[in-house]
């Protein structure tokens, strides 16, 4: 449904080739701008306005030992993001985009914080190390609280972060599950683990991995997965669905992106992969995804700060569409004139 037409691609081509360019001179910007203007349907597309929302939660897996930070981070974090003192809250004023911080399950009890938004599944999943992370219900109940998300903003354009004590091995999880990577080239440092931090989280994944087999993709996303990255699959296969254009960030991101496309693979045309994080198994995910990111800056964050990164870029493309003038325009010799 978001696929766009031969005629309507060769259209959009053609704009693009009668702006005041040598064919092609700009590069990764030209293939964005045919990117947006075949989600949006116009070779004029509107792309004002982003909307960042970071999703926050905890990990019952964080109890083994599989990150270098405690989990009383999460929360720490989520009452730093709503201060404006995170690096996505400063990538965000910058470019005057809104954030919504979002509890979906923080451990502890609820908190309590002018502007945040608790769409809370518990206080943290359960640890998949010995069952299941949520039930089939609480699955459903976050996707569809993400999808709520999505459904209630009127950007043009969305990016995603997360938040969560342990959840690049979750996200590994997911990732291992849902396309056969082995664990090993997967799993990587997070925040930060030495060498001997990195054996053991692969250890202990190993276990939870050989626990099941044979899963269906729900089965998958219920035993291993967590609120905040399902959440914000729901969100992206919503906001796709409503043809904002979905800004995808690391590795975590990339792996609520992998749930999307796996639950709807239509939603493709939508995606636009901010950046390769240099979290270990990234290059990997993007690979069995076909998706080439349009940044490599050594980020290892998180927070949605890449997805925030790409945001001027993607505008920039917007706007050659709109503003740039046709050699017809500016009365400037075509190549073959
Ligand atoms: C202060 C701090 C701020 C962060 N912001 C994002 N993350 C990132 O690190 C976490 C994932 O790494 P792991 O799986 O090793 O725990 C996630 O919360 C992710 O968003 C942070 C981590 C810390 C410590
Ligand atoms: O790429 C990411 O999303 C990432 C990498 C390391 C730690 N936190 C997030």
């Amino acid at each position: 449904m978001l696929e766009v037409s031969a005629e309507f691609a060769a259209e959009i081509q053609t704009a693009i080739d009668m702006k005041t360019k040598p064919p092609g001179s700009l590069g990764r910007i030209e293939e964005l701008a045919a990117q947006i203007a075949g989600l949006k349907g116009s070779v004029k597309p509107q792309l004002e306005t982003c909307h960042h929302v970071i999703f926050a939660a905890d990990h019952g897996i964080a109890s083994e030992g599989v990150s270098a930070f405690p989990q009383a981070v999460t929360q720490q974090m989520v009452l730093n993001f709503l201060n404006n003192g995170a690096a996505a809250n400063v990538f965000a004023n910058r470019l005057d985009v809104p954030v919504t911080v979002v509890d979906a399950g923080v451990a502890g009890d609820p908190i309590v914080a002018p502007g945040l938004v608790s769409k809370r599944m518990g206080a943290g999943t359960d640890s998949y190390l010995s069952g299941p992370a949520m039930s089939a219900e609480t699955l459903a109940a976050t996707l569809a609280a993400g999808a709520e998300i999505a459904a209630a903003s009127d950007a043009d354009a969305m990016s995603f972060g997360e938040m969560g004590i342990g959840n690049t091995a979750t996200a590994t999880m997911l990732i291992h599950k849902l396309t056969g990577v082995d664990l090993a080239t997967l799993t990587g440092r997070g925040t930060g683990l030495d060498d001997e931090g990195v054996a053991r989280k692969l250890a202990i994944l190993e276990k939870a991995a050989a626990r099941t087999s044979d899963l269906s993709v729900d089965e998958i996303l219920a035993e291993y997965g967590g609120f905040e990255i399902l959440m914000m699959a729901g969100a992206m296969i919503k906001a796709a669905e409503m043809r904002k254009v979905v800004l995808v960030d690391g590795f975590i991101a990339t792996s609520a992106a992998l749930v999307a496309l796996t639950k709807a693979p239509h939603i493709r045309p939508a995606m636009i992969f901010a950046h390769l994080s240099e979290e270990a198994g990234h290059i990997a995910t993007l690979n069995h995804l076909d998706a080439k990111p349009v940044l490599n800056l050594g980020l290892r964050l998180g927070e949605g700060t890449g997805a925030l990164l790409v945001w001027p870029l993607v505008r920039a493309a917007a706007d050659m569409l709109n503003n740039m003038a046709t050699f017809a325009d500016a009365g400037i010799s075509g190549k073959d004139d």
